[in-house]
């Protein structure tokens, strides 16, 4: 116990009597157990920053909003080397789709290593309000998940919808129990224009009518109780495959998927569905065969899988410091073509044999990366739906191409925004120059120097350029990393854990000093 969590400790313990409330009630207010409250009051629990704001929501008191005002912020003094172990957690992408999922099943689900991230904190706000019912078990990372007998989405919480693209993925699930209903648009990361037409396309197949109008979906369910379906998907996309699996799921007969996702996500999706009776043959090809299931009632309990773009984060920390790092329980599957490219480029890393993650199905390795002299690939850069190079671990070689000597072509034919947000860098010393909206010349090697940056308004290129600051000479502040929390559970503590310097802190770009 230190003097700071024991002073916050007695803050929320103020906080808390002044209204009245026994930490029993607390507790049932944060989604946890009593115990728990008990720990945080008596300044024996290290508080997440995603738990100090729920403790500012739910206790409404200035005093603990006071700790929190403005944006969260980190500091990282560099340049650091790393060492030791990390495991990689669970990926954000699973839990969207796991927990759009949840609705279909009328029974307990219980979602084993959940990521408390940003992200999950969206759907579970737009999920409690309409009418799901959410709870951590104890201080860990399993969810409970009891929807009702009707659900309503008349009563959405719009801001908290409108701030993940995710919500697209409640289409699937509400389909089997609404002839009309609405949802707000979807959001999400700035990564310029990205389409929704494939997910209208796909549903249509299966009768549900989707109207963009006036800020949101108005969708329209016709059953017509065909015995048999062939949907192919205009693109191989990842929520598009998971909302058509929802969508089939739970409507009898055999729906034939084609150009589908066989992607780490999509994966979870099927082992989950699976474990609710829902039949799926050609998990992680591009064809799916669902055998769909009129109603389900089960208790289920899923273990989520490890992150491959969590693993290539962790990865990319110990290649931009050159240190030698192990990285536990990376999901090997989703990460072949990745190990290829860096091999290629010279980097020195071994792995162990391969073991199952908890799901039993998933095959996990431990890497173990060492210093190494890098040098540009041959051939452009570029990614794939699976099983290419992942499309979200594509910025992380805009890092790993700047620490190489020579130049390297970073190809993203995906998405408008990505590289825009990738040429951040070359404010931290990289040379890179942007070639068109979609293509990145890096030249390598980076003097990588430290300074004041606004974050990227995107997951990836924010958490590129955490990482190269790490290997910085001096101070980096980078300014309102929301986006970063939205994809990762407390990741400043775990580099940290590893050597790294980094701080959060609280406040406005306009609180700093100039450079
Ligand atoms: C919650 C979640 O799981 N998010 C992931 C999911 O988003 P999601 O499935 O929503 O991705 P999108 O549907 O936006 O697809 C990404 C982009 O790729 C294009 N596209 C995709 C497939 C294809 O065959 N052809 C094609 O052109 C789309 O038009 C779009 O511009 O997949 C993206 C691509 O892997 C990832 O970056 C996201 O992290
Ligand atoms: C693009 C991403 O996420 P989302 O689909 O949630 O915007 C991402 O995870 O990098």
């Amino acid at each position: 116990m230190n003097a700071t969590s024991l002073s916050i400790g007695r803050l929320i313990r103020d906080a808390r009597t002044s209204r009245g409330w026994s930490q029993q009630r607390l507790a049932e207010e944060l989604g946890t157990v009593q115990s728990a409250v008990h720990r945080m009051e008596a300044g024996q629990q290290n508080l997440s920053l995603a738990m100090i704001n729920r403790l500012t929501d739910a206790l409404d008191t200035p005093l603990i909003q006071a700790k929190t005002q403005g944006n969260p912020n980190l500091k990282i003094i560099g340049p650091t080397k790393l060492s030791g172990q990390i495991d990689v957690r669970t990926s954000k992408n699973a839990a969207m789709a796991l927990l759009c999922a949840s609705l279909l099943n009328e029974g307990r689900t219980v979602l084993r290593g959940i990521a408390r991230i940003e992200e999950v904190d969206r759907i579970s706000e737009v999920l409690t309000s309409i009418g799901v019912k959410l709870t951590w078990m104890g201080e860990g990372n399993d969810l409970e998940i009891i929807r009702p007998a009707v659900l309503t989405p008349e009563t959405i919480d719009e801001r908290a919808a409108k701030r993940t693209r995710s919500i697209l993925m409640f289409l699937g699930p509400l389909l089997h129990e609404f002839d009309e209903f609405r949802l707000p648009y979807a959001g999400g990361c700035d990564l310029g224009a990205r389409t929704v037409n494939p997910h209208m396309s796909a549903l249509r197949r299966l009768g549900l009518t989707v109207e963009a109008t006036e800020g949101a979906y108005h969708a329209t369910m016709v059953r017509d109780g065909s015995v048999e379906r062939h949907i192919t998907l205009i693109e191989r996309g990842d929520t598009v495959t998971e909302n058509a699996l929802m969508a089939a799921a739970r409507t009898p007969g055999v729906t034939v998927l084609r150009n589908a996702s066989g992607n780490y996500m999509v994966q979870d999706l099927c082992f989950f569905l699976q474990l609710l009776g829902v039949q799926i043959d050609g998990v992680g090809t591009t064809t799916l065969t669902i055998r769909g299931v009129d109603r389900i009632e089960t208790d289920v309990e899923y273990f989520v899988s490890e992150d491959p773009i969590e693993a290539m984060t962790l990865l990319t920390a110990g290649i931009v410091t050159e240190s030698e790092i192990t990285v536990r329980r990376c999901p090997i599957e989703f990460l072949e073509v990745e190990f290829a490219v860096l091999e290629e480029m010279g980097l020195d890393f071994t792995m162990t044999p391969e073991y199952r993650s908890r799901n039993g199905k998933t095959r996990l390795v431990d890497v173990t990366v060492r210093p190494s002299e890098l040098t540009a690939p041959h051939d452009k850069i570029h990614p794939m739906p699976f099983p290419g190079l992942n499309i979200d671990n594509l910025p992380f070689f805009a890092v790993i191409t700047a620490m190489a000597s020579g130049q390297s072509v970073i190809y993203d034919w995906v998405y408008e925004d990505r590289s825009v947000h990738l040429s951040k860098l070359s404010e931290l010393g990289a040379n890179i120059r942007l070639m068109d909206a979609h293509r990145l010349l890096v030249t390598g090697p980076t003097p990588w120097r430290g300074r004041n940056i606004e974050t990227p308004p995107a997951l990836r290129p924010a958490v590129c350029v955490l990482l190269a600051a790490m290997a910085a000479r001096g101070t980096t502040n980078l300014m309102d990393v929301y986006v970063i929390n939205r994809g990762y559970e407390d990741l400043p503590h775990r580099l940290n854990k590893l050597g790294a310097n980094i701080s959060t802190f609280w406040g406005d770009a306009e609180d700093l000093p100039e450079d």
